[in-house]
């Protein structure tokens, strides 16, 4: 019996920590709506990401540094909507948790009260140190993420691989080695050298999911609109197409088009 209105079968941190332990690689997809998610947790990912780029892939901005705390949520609370087994991981936007681990508390309780979500995602390593110490103190499951950082742009400059040189790279494995020690639960890995994600993966015990980090990672993660050629424009050597819906979707829509102007649709059978 549950007081709960279903009962609890979201996958949980421990599920992810066996799969790693077993070889089974973790599935990881963005979302950033209720359609998409009820879609996505019935084909059975296993990790859905709200992700900060719906700063880009939803609402058209450049970069994910725009997209504010209570946007997030809002996609957020959407997607936990549609979900029935997939663990929903939320990240912090830009703003919202760097320099301040009051604000970082802050931030993720907000997002666990008002979205229903299951855990949040931080770019960065010992500079959050005390924000990812906060979050994981209050019981809220923590994801790292390193390598490319997207909310960190501007200090780069590029979107380059990251942590080529050796300096870079032995930071990138302390990052890790630290966030593991602090607690988190898994680290998302994007964009670096294929041989450095392997060292990372093995050395750790807590899961790491690899964007264009090569295959000898945990599990996987990849934007959904991405993966299904909803965009047409970002194509990194990363992204594998799954499908082409732009050309599916702009067909659709053509047809559409060409029915009302030809007065085609609708039919008496389509009218009351
Ligand atoms: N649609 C989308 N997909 C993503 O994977 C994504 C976002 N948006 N927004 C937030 C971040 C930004 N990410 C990125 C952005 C660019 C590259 C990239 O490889 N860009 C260029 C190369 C640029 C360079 O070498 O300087 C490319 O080849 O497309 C990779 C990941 C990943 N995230
Ligand atoms: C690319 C993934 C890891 C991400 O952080 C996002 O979609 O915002
Ligand atoms: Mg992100």
């Amino acid at each position: 019996m549950s007081v709960h209105k279903s009962e609890a079968k979201i996958i949980t941190t421990h599920q992810l920590q066996n799969m790693k332990e077993r070889g089974e690689k973790i599935s990881m997809l963005t979302a950033y709506d209720f359609s998409m998610a009820t879609i996505l947790d019935a084909a059975g990912v296993d990790v859905l990401l709200v992700g900060d780029s719906a700063s880009n892939v939803m609402a058209g901005h450049e970069t994910t540094l725009p997209i504010t705390l209570d946007q997030m949520i809002y996609h957020a609370a959407s997607v936990v909507r549609g979900v029935k087994r997939a663990f929903v991981v939320v990240d912090l936007p830009f703003g919202s948790y760097q320099g301040n681990s009051s604000e970082a508390l802050r931030s993720a309780i907000r997002i666990m009260k008002e979205s229903g979500g299951h855990g949040v995602k931080l770019e960065g390593g010992a500079e959050i140190k005390e924000s990812v110490t906060r979050i994981l103190s209050a019981g809220v499951p923590v994801m790292g993420h390193l390598g490319l950082t997207p909310q960190s742009i501007y200090k780069f400059g590029t979107y380059s691989v990251r942590a080529k040189e050796d300096v870079e790279a032995q930071k990138l494995i302390d990052d890790a080695q630290l966030l593991q020690e602090l607690g988190c639960f898994a680290i998302v890995l994007e964009k670096i050298p294929s041989e450095l994600a392997r060292k990372v993966a093995e050395k750790l015990h807590i899961p790491i999911i690899g964007i264009g980090a090569g295959p000898h990672v945990d599990g996987q993660v990849l934007v959904v609109h991405d993966m299904l050629g909803i965009n047409k424009e970002f194509k990194p050597r990363f992204l594998r197409r799954y499908a082409d819906l732009h050309t599916i979707m702009t067909d659709a829509v053509s047809n559409y088009i060409a029915d009302v102007k030809s007065k085609d649709f609708p039919t008496e059978k389509e009218a009351y």
